[in-house]
């Protein structure tokens, strides 16, 4: 496999919250390699977002991370992204790691046009001397995300363009910089699905030209599916399953990722029934003890209740972090 980009390990984070400490995400350990897309699936409130953006500490209060380390590699050096300054951090964020979130609208400014905006984001990581440098390089980059009459557009304001055209844009200003990764949290979730595809080809397009490694985000199956090359399954906060997209849909081992596909229509084979899983979601200020998926677990016993299982690695590249394991 090719070389290693990023290193998560135990990355733990809580909410102070006044119910209580909700426990989001705990112990949370994987890598993304150079040029592969590795996405995070799970059932909403899980935590993949949390994950995702605790990587640039990017936790606002009552969040802390209270525990791991994240470490990236960058010309050969291994950078530990959580013990950084805010402004050491500020300048990976955005040109080494940029991310692209769910909802385009919220990512834009309502009062620049988007030339401007693209500009900015190459200017304050000191791509381009001057903002109007930067929208000349600006065009270009409209272009790439395959934006058309790009000479025109970039002097349109966010509200003129739909809302495709608005999540083109902001991949144009993650992919500005040049990243080395990019992290996608549900990039066309709020988008209509014929847009989604387009979306989704674009980010494969990037991905390409410029080697990028991709985190993507989804709770689709068939996103999965689709765009990633290794998948890791989360629950309650934390990783259950890891292992390449192949592995994940022909022999599940984790109960919860057998279940969860079972749930969904599984894109590489046909199903005729959907099942949902028994039980709801834990809260996550008393998550169960032992597994957290033991209370919905078929496959539970008694070692379950008492003991976290570790993420174990059954067969190559395949980890799973469960007592009684099955297909
Ligand atoms: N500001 C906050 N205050 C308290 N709890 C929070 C806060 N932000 C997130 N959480 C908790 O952290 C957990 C993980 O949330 P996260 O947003 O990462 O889930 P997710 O997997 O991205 O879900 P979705 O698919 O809905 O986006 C949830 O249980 C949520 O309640
Ligand atoms: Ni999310």
């Amino acid at each position: 496999m090719s070389e290693k980009l990023l290193e998560v390990r135990n990355l733990t984070v809580h909410f102070y919250t006044y119910a209580g400490v909700v426990k989001a995400i705990e112990d949370v350990s994987f890598d993304v390699y150079t040029g592969e897309t590795f996405a995070l699936v799970g059932e909403t409130g899980c935590g993949k977002s949390v994950t995702s953006r605790a990587i640039t500490k990017l936790i606002e209060s009552p969040g802390r991370i209270v525990g791991g380390k994240v470490y990236f590699y960058r010309n050969g050096e291994r950078l530990e992204l959580l013990g950084m300054s805010d402004e050491e951090i500020r300048d990976i964020r955005g040109k080494d790691i940029a991310y692209i979130f769910q909802d385009p609208q919220s990512s834009l400014d309502p009062l620049y046009t988007v030339g401007y905006q693209v500009s900015e984001a190459m200017y304050v990581h000191g791509r381009v001397r001057t903002i109007k440098d930067g929208i000349v390089r600006a065009i270009d980059i409209l272009r790439r995300v395959l934006i058309p009459d790009p000479e025109r557009r970039v002097k349109n304001y966010p509200h003129e363009l739909s809302g495709g055209m608005k999540q083109r844009v902001v991949i144009g200003s993650g992919i500005a910089n040049d990243p080395k990764l990019l992290i996608a949290d549900e990039p066309t979730t709020a988008l209509d699905v014929t847009v989604q595809a387009q979306i989704l080809e674009l980010l494969k397009k990037m991905k390409r030209e410029y080697g990028l490694s991709v985190l993507l985000i989804t709770h689709d199956m068939g996103i999965v599916a689709d765009m990633a090359d290794r998948v890791a399954v989360m629950y309650a906060g934390k990783i259950v399953e890891l292992s390449d997209v192949y592995t994940i849909f022909n022999r599940p081992m984790h109960p919860y990722t057998i279940g969860l596909l079972k749930s969904v229509p599984n894109p590489l084979k046909k199903v005729d029934r959907l099942e949902t899983i028994p039980g709801v979601v834990p809260n996550l200020i008393n998550p169960p003890s032992g597994c957290r998926f033991h209370p919905r677990c078929s496959r539970a016993s008694e070692i379950c209740r008492s003991r976290v299982p570790e993420l174990e690695e059954l067969e190559e590249g395949h980890f799973v972090a469960c007592h009684n394991p099955g297909e």
